[in-house]
């Protein structure tokens, strides 16, 4: 489902993946500079251009309709798409910066589980390491051992320095930090996700999202709950993006009751979202999301294809200047990783 590597010949024909490649990034080459291939971006809809509109004189573009609810924001939906709901500017800046120095700090934390853990098992302190400028170096695992103990990962944390001067000990491989980080790409809250099942396993270790994301989410969500019933968040995947990576075109297709929406929250750089239709002969519906957007998907448009082909880390188009500033008074390190990346939090009622 998230691996993009994996597109068969048959899906690079489909309509998804034509849009998916018009918009990825390719770059021409010059002799000095890898430089962006030019997009047009005229056909994608800017639902931030759409609310000022809308709050100017009232008017909305063809096929978008808002709806009127109890809720404090504006919320925009698609005629041809039911079941989706944009809620643009939803997250204040506070709320985004809280939640962009979580997924960087205790989300990848053990029994949360992310990308890296297949090859390493867990990794503490990712973050703080990777600023520190520390290595990881890991121990071969013994094939022939059968530790279980997921939690007690066979590598420890070193300086650069001692890293560099050698530990003489071949059985020893090491890592840069801040190279798993720039590679992290996801993480899981909650219940956890078995990818080589493709189903949720109850029965791995797993710590409640925190309350307070739970009490956010379940306000976003509450639009598009049915019958006013209350949202139950379970589990959330964080997903990392960095230039150049992208989101295939997939189907959350894993939990019980498609009913109930999946709550999407983006930060920092801005993104291109493509909202395909049930089969990926569909065309998508190509979108910009910008940090503090929220997307509800529910009801048909959980069976609807959807991706993200694009982010933009350049000054004109990331669209983070306020965000920048937020964390400049602070911890530089939290400026450095957002100004080059995008995180996306998706939270979902498994049952
Ligand atoms: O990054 C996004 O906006 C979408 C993420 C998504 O579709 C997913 O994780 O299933
Ligand atoms: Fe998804």
């Amino acid at each position: 489902m998230y691996d993009s590597e994996v597109i068969n010949e048959e899906s690079e024909r489909t309509a998804f993946r034509k849009v998916e490649k018009k918009y990825k990034i390719y770059y021409d080459n010059s002799k000095k500079k890898k430089i962006p291939r030019p997009v047009d971006l005229s056909e994608v809809i800017d639902f931030k251009s759409i609310l000022e509109k809308y709050n100017y004189d009232g008017e909305l573009m063809e096929g978008v309709t808002a709806i009127q609810c109890d809720f404090d924001r504006s919320i925009f939906c698609l005629e041809n798409r039911p079941g989706f709901y944009f809620i643009p500017g939803a997250l204040s800046l506070e709320e985004q910066c809280q939640w962009i120095r979580e997924s960087l700090t205790s989300f990848p934390q053990f029994p949360n589980r992310t990308n890296h853990d297949a090859i390493y098992g867990p990794i503490p302190y990712l973050f703080v390491s990777a600023t520190e400028g520390k290595a990881l170096v890991f121990e071969e695992r013994d094939p022939h051992s059968v530790d279980s103990d997921t939690s007690n990962p066979k590598w420890k944390l070193v300086e650069e320095m001692d890293r560099l001067s050698g530990t003489g000990n071949d059985a020893y491989k090491s890592v840069k930090a801040s190279l798993l980080l720039r590679k992290l790409r996801w993480s899981t809250l909650g219940l956890q996700f078995d990818w080589s099942k493709r189903s949720y396993n109850v029965d791995l270790p797993h710590k409640k999202i925190p309350n307070s994301l739970c009490d956010l989410a379940r306000r976003m969500a509450a639009p598009a709950m049915p019958n006013g019933e209350e949202f139950q968040p379970e589990a959330a995947i964080v997903n990392y993006f960095g230039l150049g990576d992208m989101l295939g075109g997939h189907l959350d297709d894993m939990e019980k009751d498609w009913s109930k929406p999946i709550v999407s929250m983006s930060l920092g750089c801005k993104a291109i979202f493509l909202l395909g239709g049930k089969c990926r002969e569909d065309s998508p519906i190509a979108m910009f999301l910008r940090s503090g957007d929220v997307v509800l998907m529910a009801g048909e448009a959980r069976e609807c294809f959807h991706g993200v082909p694009r982010i933009f880390t350049d000054t004109e188009n990331a669209e983070i200047s306020t965000l920048e500033s937020q964390f400049v008074d602070e911890d530089l390190s939290f400026l450095d990783y957002i100004r080059t990346s995008r995180i996306n939090i998706n939270i979902r009622q498994v049952f």
